[in-house]
């Protein structure tokens, strides 16, 4: 049995100050004040903002196959710095997860290691290739137990595989996640189609074809009354697609991520790679109606989209770098600039955007996303929001480095993260506690 911990004084979700007592992974007590069991370790949380442990709805951790990229260990390693206590792993890995086999030995490998649970969403396709269903069923009874399918990396483009993806995850309360992109429209796109791409010469990546696919995802979901989830979600005419789609009753989800949030096209002026993502960088109206729709609830979640890629792919030019940037280790300082600071969102928001939701939409609000009350499994997340640090890409805990953040202050981070009350990240202010 682990010592106890008490956490004293912490601001709950960023409104009430109380002490949280956590015996054998569990919240036990909740509290003005609580007095430390014999042997317990104590932690001072003045000042922090406590949540439940963050929930990544969209992480790519490269393993198997491109562990010069990430490891499931350093994946889970860099999660439990950003604050996540549990992440959805990509299926593009090499070979895909579109087997029972693989997303087992990437849920199992995540277990070992400890610091984040990892969930495997298992591919749609066989391969990503588009052509021929995956063994979904397979997946969702093996012990992973999958409830989430996605080609991401590509979209399911042809609407008849959609279809009856969308038609078979109903069978286990699945969902179908999407990246929505149009790829006749999108071939050799480089960045956003727009003034800025005009100028620098770039291949333009319309707006329209994100929306398409949205659109068209969003009927086939009401047609076969399915549920559908859009992954990082990137112009103003999406939102308004998944606001019309919520308004007519259709059992749709959609997510944005942090650096859609925060960054533009106008960045790809300086050329270099580190700003060029799948989707885009939009256009500060994107970015405006993006944060609205946060704030309003039309956008459910926040997802990182962490991609690592070793520096051989992006010290090149912009054409031939691969798309993706790291996010795990910035994204709540990224979601603090952005939106806390600025009066958007509260913790209260955070929580539920970054932990409640996406643990709903993956079907494991049985262990994350709880609340922070007696009872319940301790998954927390320690916020310092005056913790202001500069990003370094070679300070991060990714085997990568690719971060668009490089040289950044971003305003707060997380200090510590409770997985079932072990701790997988303390800053150095509560190490001495725990030795
Ligand atoms: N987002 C990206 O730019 N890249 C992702 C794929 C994806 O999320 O579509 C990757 O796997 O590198
Ligand atoms: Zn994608
Ligand atoms: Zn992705």
């Amino acid at each position: 049995m682990s010592r106890p911990i008490v956490i004293e004084n912490a601001s709950l979700y960023g409104d009430t100050t109380a002490s949280l007592l956590i015996e054998d992974g569990v919240i036990t007590k909740v509290a003005d004040a609580i007095e430390a069991p014999e042997g317990a370790t104590v932690i001072d949380a003045e000042g922090l903002v406590a949540l439940p442990g963050l929930v990544d709805l969209h992480t790519h951790l490269r393993e198997p196959g491109r562990e010069d990229a990430e490891t499931i260990e350093t994946g889970s390693r860099a999660a439990a710095r950003g604050g996540w206590t549990a992440v959805f792993a990509m299926a593009n890995t090499n070979p895909v997860a579109d087997t029972a086999g693989v997303v087992e030995q990437v849920w199992s490998r995540g277990r070992e290691i400890g610091l984040a649970d990892v969930f495997p969403v298992g591919a749609v396709t066989v391969g990503l290739k588009g052509e021929h269903l995956s063994e979904m069923g397979a997946m969702a009874h093996s012990k992973a137990q999958v409830r989430l399918f996605s080609d991401d990396g590509v979209c399911v483009y042809d609407p008849v595989i959609m279809r009856r993806a969308l038609e078979y995850v109903k069978t286990f309360d699945g969902a179908v996640v999407q990246h929505a992109q149009d790829l006749r429209l999108t071939e050799g796109s480089q960045m956003h189609e727009g003034e800025v791409s005009a100028e620098l010469g770039l291949a333009g990546w319309p707006a329209v074809a994100e929306e398409s696919i949205v659109a068209r995802d969003a009927l086939l979901a009401e047609h076969v009354g399915s549920r559908v989830h859009v992954q990082h979600l990137s112009t103003a005419g999406s939102v308004e697609i998944i606001r019309w789609a919520k308004a007519r009753g259709i059992n749709v989800t959609a997510e944005a991520t942090p650096h859609h949030l925060l960054l533009t096209d106008e960045s790809a002026r300086t050329y270099d790679p580190l700003f060029k993502v799948n989707p885009p960088l939009r256009t500060q109206s994107d970015v405006d109606a993006l944060r609205a729709a946060v704030a309003d609830g039309t956008i459910d979640v926040i997802a990182t989209d962490h991609a690592p890629h070793p520096a051989e792919d992006k010290d090149c030019e912009w054409a031939a770098a691969s798309f993706g940037m790291l996010g795990l280790e910035t994204a709540l300082g990224v979601v603090q600039k952005a939106l806390v600071d600025t009066g958007a969102l509260t913790w209260r928001d955070v929580a539920r955007l970054m932990s409640e939701t996406p643990a709903r939409i993956g079907k494991v609000d049985d262990r994350h996303g709880r609340p922070l009350a007696e009872g319940e499994p301790a998954n927390i997340t320690l916020v310092d929001p005056q913790h202001a640090w500069t990003v370094d890409g070679a300070q991060l805990a990714s085997r990568a480095s690719n971060t668009p953040y490089g040289g950044m202050e971003l305003p707060g981070r997380a200090v510590a993260t409770l997985l079932r009350g072990v701790p997988t990240h303390l800053s150095p202010r509560f190490e001495g506690a725990f030795a």
